[in-house]
């Protein structure tokens, strides 16, 4: 057996017309545009290149980008003051400020310094709350962009066990929220769990989101499941050329494919679908502020 891949790229793509799409109506019949807001302190390159695709992407659906790149020893005052400004200025809809921060800022302070309703990532403590009460919130784009594509994949996700790999506040505790909110039975596995093996076994949807490289193997995987690999790790590839290096998920996924029924590849699984929900985000921060219809199909 081999597993159907679930193509990320595309299910991105389509999120992508559909937020396209509502701009347009909301450009033409209200006269606004939403407006992201991407703060980035300091020069990691990786984080560079994403802020500059999220940058990209957000003009290709017809919204407004703000981009504010601080240096890395920009002082807490600082960013506080921009990310006020920022909360007060009715063109921005949605704030971003790339994680991790250096060291000298405390990342909880800041980030719950941001107007919730601005806060696309979903990352501010009311919107936490809200998800795990139930209520109407900005969902975090990581596990958004997961639950789209099972949903997609599956139809619905009712009574089926769900094991979420990863207890992180940007990954696995959401994650596991929303599938409870799809009525799955859910299990968060991390590090200290007993017997991780048996317990992935039991898991119908498989979510990997741990952060090392191709950890869970295929005869992990019950047959038949589906499996979202959260993970983007970068690795040696000898096999390339000398220094050269590519990317695998948190699921080895050779082996896994042979076992599962469906599974996301890395790169192009979901990762683009976060930037596409990234975007998804600001239109529906926007359409809250301004009392506007909300999209269909584009929040949880
Ligand atoms: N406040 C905050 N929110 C974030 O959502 C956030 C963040 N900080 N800090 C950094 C991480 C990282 N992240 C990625 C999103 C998409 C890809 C992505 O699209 N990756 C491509 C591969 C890209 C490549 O080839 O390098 C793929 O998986 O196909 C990667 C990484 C969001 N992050």
């Amino acid at each position: 057996m081999s597993a159907q891949i679930i193509d990320g790229k595309a299910f991105a793509a389509t999120v992508r017309e559909k937020v396209a799409a509502h701009v347009t109506r909301i450009k033409d019949e209200n006269g606004i545009t939403p407006g992201l807001a991407v703060v980035l302190v300091g020069e990691d390159p990786a984080s560079q290149v994403y802020v500059r695709s999220k940058g990209k992407q957000t003009i290709e659906v017809g919204m407004n980008s703000y981009e504010h790149k601080l240096d890395a020893d920009t002082s807490e005052a600082t960013l506080l003051a921009l990310i006020d400004k920022l909360n007060n200025d009715p063109e921005v809809h949605g704030i971003l400020v790339q994680l991790p921060l250096p060291g000298h800022l405390n990342e909880d302070l800041v980030i719950n310094s941001i107007d919730p309703a601005k806060d696309v990532d979903g990352f501010h403590i009311s919107n936490v709350g809200l998800l795990g009460t139930g209520q109407k919130s900005m969902v975090p784009c990581t596990p958004l962009g997961c639950l789209m594509m099972l949903r997609g994949h599956l139809g619905s996700l009712s009574g089926l066990d769900a094991v979420v790999i990863g207890r992180s506040n940007i990954v696995g505790k959401p994650m596991a929220q929303l599938l409870l909110g799809d009525s799955c039975t859910v299990t968060i596995a991390h590090s200290r769990t007993k017997d991780l093996p048996d317990v992935v076994r039991r898991a119908d949807i498989v979510v990997a989101a741990v952060g090392r490289a191709e950890m869970v193997p295929g005869d992990w995987i019950k047959p038949g499941a589906t499996v979202i690999d959260v993970g983007i790790n970068r690795i040696d590839a000898p096999e390339k050329g000398e220094g050269k290096t590519r990317l695998v998920g948190d699921v080895h996924f050779d082996s896994a494919a042979k076992v599962a029924g469906a599974i996301t590849p890395v790169p192009g699984g979901v990762g683009p679908m976060t930037i596409a929900c990234l975007l998804a985000n600001t239109l529906t921060a926007c359409c809250r502020a301004n009392g506007l219809v909300e999209p269909e199909g584009l929040t949880a």
